[in-house]
């Protein structure tokens, strides 16, 4: 790289435009969308889909639930334009969807064109040139009034080839392809000359599509550029005013978004930002943003991974794991802090209320994912994701304490083997620590019998292979057992709770138990389906453990 970037590089000026609006506008409602996967989209893949391929896409992009489509680029492949006419010929289109398509200012290009949209009953028909001053003079060798000749006569063109077929409900659409890279008030006379060409009225409007064909500045800049169109375009009240990000500084969402500030109406994109270099603007995101405002988008993604799974099959890209609102690991959280406040927030949350669980900006289950993956445990965990892991899929509800004991025991474990610990690994460590804590001291059998509220307890035990029958007096069930036990042990803290509903409902119950042989306490857990079975087991895993931690 290079010590003085500037050398080679220069910064992008700023626009003068010191009364701008859009800093203070707010995003009410959604744009018109329209998707250019089969286009834009397909134009970058390493293979392009073919026609079941685009079929599908095209089916899922109207499930979702857009209405404008651009399918094709009918005069680059044959492909595309057996697509168009498999659409048309099919009847595939329904009634509230538009296709739009794209094609150079080329005579011949057009031609082919409009020659794909026969018997169509409405299209968008899209002409692009490039305006910005390296394509006039590297690319096309053109001056401004070249280039604005060569966008005139194709949209001359446009008009007659549509005059030709007039049962098609028609609609034009002009880009100032590089426009972001084009001079403003250059920007501002070809697109006005295409309009003059066009004549668009209040119920037949033309589309202005203002494409950041290469993300070249800040998206403040891109919004000021719009809102100066925005403002100086003729005909404002017959153009519905699109923008077409890419992504090329990582900001194409922001862009967008400002871009709607400032006055577009109309977003184009792809799902999941495919396109060109590193993509188009993605238009998931910028739904379920809308979406998390509590604004509609009109677009539905409620099961996203559906839409994600059919995309990677049409285009062979994978999406990113950490890919906005749908990677596989967006709505995981490995931190112990990150999974103790959502562990919180999950509780606290009720279905009515307005969302507000900690780290999680959407719900999953509004996109069709599940809770699952909410939480995994690995050596950055604490003890908050491992008790949310036993809860949701073991029923247990560790004491605070008992959580704070296992999940260093759980830590140790991470850092011995440095791998993913799933519930099924914590279950299984928890039964091996606390359930299977059973030496010295076996538990076989108990008979209580009250009298005066004053418990007597028998037990059978085995204790170092060897059977011993022990009798306790006390005012329950635990405390006669720890008479009859007659170890230095004493109970602190008691829970249960009970593990499943039904006939064959079984009770866990925790204990916290401390000694003068070990510095601080330990738990024991114990499960039976009777509850003074389980407390006795809890006491004696908690006793085993002192035994085998003792000083
Ligand atoms: C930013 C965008 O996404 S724009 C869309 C880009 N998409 C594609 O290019 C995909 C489909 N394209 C194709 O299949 C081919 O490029 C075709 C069929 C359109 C044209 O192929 P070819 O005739 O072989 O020409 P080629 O691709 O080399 O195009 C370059 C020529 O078109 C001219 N040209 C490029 N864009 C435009 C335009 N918008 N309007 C008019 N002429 C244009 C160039 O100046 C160049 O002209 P030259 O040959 O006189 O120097
Ligand atoms: C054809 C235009 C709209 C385009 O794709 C771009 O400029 O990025
Ligand atoms: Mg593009």
């Amino acid at each position: 790289m290079l010590k003085q970037p500037a050398n080679k590089y220069r910064s992008f000026p700023p626009v003068a435009l010191h009364d701008r609006t859009w800093p203070d506008t707010i995003i009410t409602q959604p744009p018109i969308w329209l998707s250019t996967d089969l286009r834009d989209g397909n134009q970058a893949l390493i293979e392009p889909m073919n026609g079941e391929q685009k079929l599908q896409m095209f089916n899922l992009l109207v499930q979702i639930g857009f209405k404008e489509i651009e399918v094709a680029f009918p005069s680059a492949s044959q492909t595309d334009f057996d697509f168009v006419r498999h659409l048309i010929e099919q009847n595939l289109i329904p009634d509230d969807v538009t296709i739009q398509v794209l094609t150079p200012a080329r005579e011949a290009l057009i031609r082919r064109t409009f020659e794909s949209l026969r018997g169509a009953k409405r299209a968008i028909v899209h002409l692009y040139n490039a305006t910005a001053p390296v394509f006039r003079r590297v690319v096309f060798g053109l001056d401004r009034p070249g280039t604005i000749n060569l966008a005139v006569t194709a949209a001359q063109l446009f008009n007659e080839l549509a005059a030709e077929q007039p049962d098609t409900n028609w609609r034009f659409q002009y880009s100032p392809e590089v426009f972001t890279s084009t001079e403003l008030d250059f920007a501002r006379e070809i697109c006005n000359a295409v309009l003059e060409v066009w004549q668009p009225a209040p119920e037949r409007k033309a589309i202005i599509n203002l494409p950041a064909t290469v993300e070249v500045s800040t998206p403040n800049i891109f919004a000021d550029q719009v809102e100066w169109m925005h403002r100086h375009l003729t005909m404002r009240d017959n153009v519905i005013l699109s923008v077409h990000p890419h992504n090329d500084r990582g900001c194409a969402i922001a862009a967008a978004e400002l871009a709607q500030m400032a006055g577009a109406d109309r977003v184009e994109g792809c799902l999941f930002g495919n396109g060109e270099r590193t993509g188009n603007v993605d238009l998931v995101t910028l739904a379920l943003n809308l979406y998390t405002q509590g604004v509609a988008p009109g677009l539905d993604f409620s099961q996203i991974n559906h839409v994600a799974r059919l995309v990677e099959d049409c285009t062979q890209l994978p999406i990113h794991p950490r890919h906005l609102y749908v990677g596989d690991l967006v709505f995981t959280a490995f931190s112990g802090s990150h999974q103790d406040a959502i562990k919180k927030g999950f509780s606290a949350q009720s279905s009515d209320d307005i969302w507000e669980v900690p780290y999680l900006p959407l719900d999953p289950a509004d996109v069709g994912r599940t809770y699952e993956s909410v939480i995994r445990v690995n050596s950055q965990s604490g003890k908050g994701g491992i008790a949310f892991l036993l809860e949701r899929d073991y029923n247990l509800v560790l004491p605070r304490r008992l959580q704070i004991e296992f999940s260093r025991m759980v830590q140790q474990a991470v850092d011995t083997h440095g791998q993913e610990m799933a519930a099924a690994d914590l279950w299984k460590l928890f039964e091996q620590e606390y359930l299977q804590a059973v030496s010295p001291i076996k538990y076989l059998a108990h008979h209580l019998e009250e009298v005066d509220s004053q418990q007597t307890i028998s037990v059978t035990l085995e204790r170092d292979g060897q059977p011993a029958t022990l009798q306790g007096q006390g005012n329950g069930p635990i405390d006669a057992f720890l008479q009859a036990l007659n170890l230095d042990i004493r109970v602190d803290h008691y829970e249960e709770h009970s593990l499943n509903q039904g006939s064959d409902a079984a009770a866990i119950a925790y204990v916290e138990v401390t000694s003068d042989c070990i510095s601080g306490s330990l738990h024991g857990v114990g499960i039976h389906s009777n509850i003074v079975t389980a407390s006795l087991l809890a006491i004696l895993s908690g006793v085993n453990r002192v035994l085998s931690h003792r000083r």
